[in-house]
């Protein structure tokens, strides 16, 4: 195992007192059959707890979230992770007349630096504010890392998939400033600054050198909106510069989407990085390439604390019925482990996930199986 020390450049300067500044990334390439990230992301700081284990906030969630991360527990549970969790709760306060964490959440998290996240729905139209986006704006997770890789032994149309994409987690279409202006018209802003852009760009060429990918590329419309992407895309050509032994280029999102469902694999050496919306919306369509929503996973990188999470919601239709695929949360708790250092452990869980999605006895709905969310469960356990 070789650690490598990436450029320990500033990443971003913060909004958050807490948040330490000039954070710089630690990578470990791992050459282990590995879905997830195969990196530590972020510079974890962490202490073990007096009896030797670590605590982690945990945010069971909405929907299928408690079944999920009750498979999750169990399972961890079963292969003597040194993790305590920290359940908390995220329903929302106002705070100033705005959607905000409550205090408590808050400082679990700042205390355990690292937090596992189960869905949290959001109302359509009126009522609170995304909850996903105020923890990650409360906590200024620059950067969302989507990777997305075939499982073997489950066929989908496509072969050999194994992209990943970085979504600016802070701002740009997200950023929730949006006005009635008169009857009939009302106005959403897109923000995007130099600063966010510049730290989650900086993020993308780290990542790339990191897990040994050898191109970065900017999905963007800088056809369209001139100014927002173009300054994105601007910022992502000037960086390049700093970053000669990694390829450089862009696409514009409709080509892209066209592209990657044509064939995904000419993206396999790449990090595609992108502004907020369309890492939210490329990485669903990604998750489709691979057997869908029940797999992928997902982390919220920000210089102190980070948060793992799947990139699905809260799957009200299957919610309370033990039809939950619980992987995607797995995988993002195998991202987060890795994030800690904790490697081995990572490695034996993620080894008895892929063992049991290749047998595929113990298959949930979503993947054409019959077996309840806890059998699944159960059967990975087995496998340890
Ligand atoms: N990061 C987060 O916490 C996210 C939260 N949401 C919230 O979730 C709520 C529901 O959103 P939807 O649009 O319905 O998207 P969704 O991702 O919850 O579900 C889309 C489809 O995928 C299926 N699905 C999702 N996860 C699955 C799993 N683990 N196993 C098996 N099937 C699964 C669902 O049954 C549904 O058919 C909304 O309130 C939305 O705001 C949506 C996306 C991300
Ligand atoms: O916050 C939400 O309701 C949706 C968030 C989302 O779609 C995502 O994180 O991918
Ligand atoms: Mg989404």
């Amino acid at each position: 195992m070789s650690y490598l020390r990436v450029a320990s450049r500033q990443l971003a300067s913060s909004r958050q007192p807490f948040v330490r500044a000039g954070a710089g990334a630690i990578a470990q390439r791992s050459w282990n059959r590995g879905y997830a990230s195969e990196v530590k992301i972020g510079g974890f700081e962490g202490q073990k707890q007096g009896n030797g284990k670590y605590l982690v906030s945990l945010i069971e969630g909405d929907g299928i979230g408690p079944e999920i991360s009750q498979s999750v527990k169990d399972i961890y549970s079963a292969a003597n992770v040194p993790i305590d969790w920290e359940p908390i709760d995220v329903t929302p306060v106002l705070v100033d007349g705005k959607t905000a964490i409550p205090q408590p959440a808050i400082d679990s998290i700042k205390r355990n630096l690292v937090a596992l996240k189960g869905p949290l729905a959001t109302p359509i139209g009126k009522g609170h504010v995304s909850l996903n986006l105020t923890l990650r704006r409360t906590f200024n997770l620059f950067a969302n890392v989507r990777p997305c890789k075939s499982i073997v032994g489950y066929k989908t149309p496509y072969d050999g998939v194994d992209t990943v994409l970085i979504r600016e987690n802070t701002e740009g279409e997200y950023s929730g400033i949006e006005h009635h202006v008169v009857d009939g018209v009302v106005q959403s802003i897109k923000l995007i600054t130099r600063e966010a852009s510049e730290r989650v760009l900086k993020y993308a060429f780290q990542y790339a050198n990191a897990v040994g990918k050898q191109k970065v590329r900017v999905v963007h419309k800088a056809t369209i909106m001139k100014q927002s992407d173009g300054l994105f895309l601007e910022i992502g050509k000037e960086l390049s510069k700093q970053y000669p032994e990694i390829q450089f280029d862009y696409e514009l999102l409709d080509n892209t989407c066209l592209n990657m469902v044509t064939d995904p694999t000419p993206y396999n050496d790449k990090v595609l990085v992108m502004p907020n919306l369309y890492g939210d919306i490329l990485s669903d369509m990604c998750a489709g390439l691979i057997g869908g929503l029940g797999l992928t996973p997902s982390g919220n990188i920000g210089d102190k604390c980070s948060i793992f999470e799947a990139v699905h919601g809260s799957a009200p239709d299957i919610a309370g019925k033990a039809l939950a695929n619980p992987t995607a949360l797995l995988f993002s708790s195998i991202m987060m482990l890795q994030h800690m250092g904790l490697n081995d452990h990572a490695t034996k869980i993620q080894k008895a996930i892929f063992d049991t999605l290749a047998e595929g006895k113990y298959l949930t709905g979503d993947l054409g199986g019959s077996a309840k969310t806890h059998e699944y469960a159960q059967a990975i356990i087995d496998k340890l």
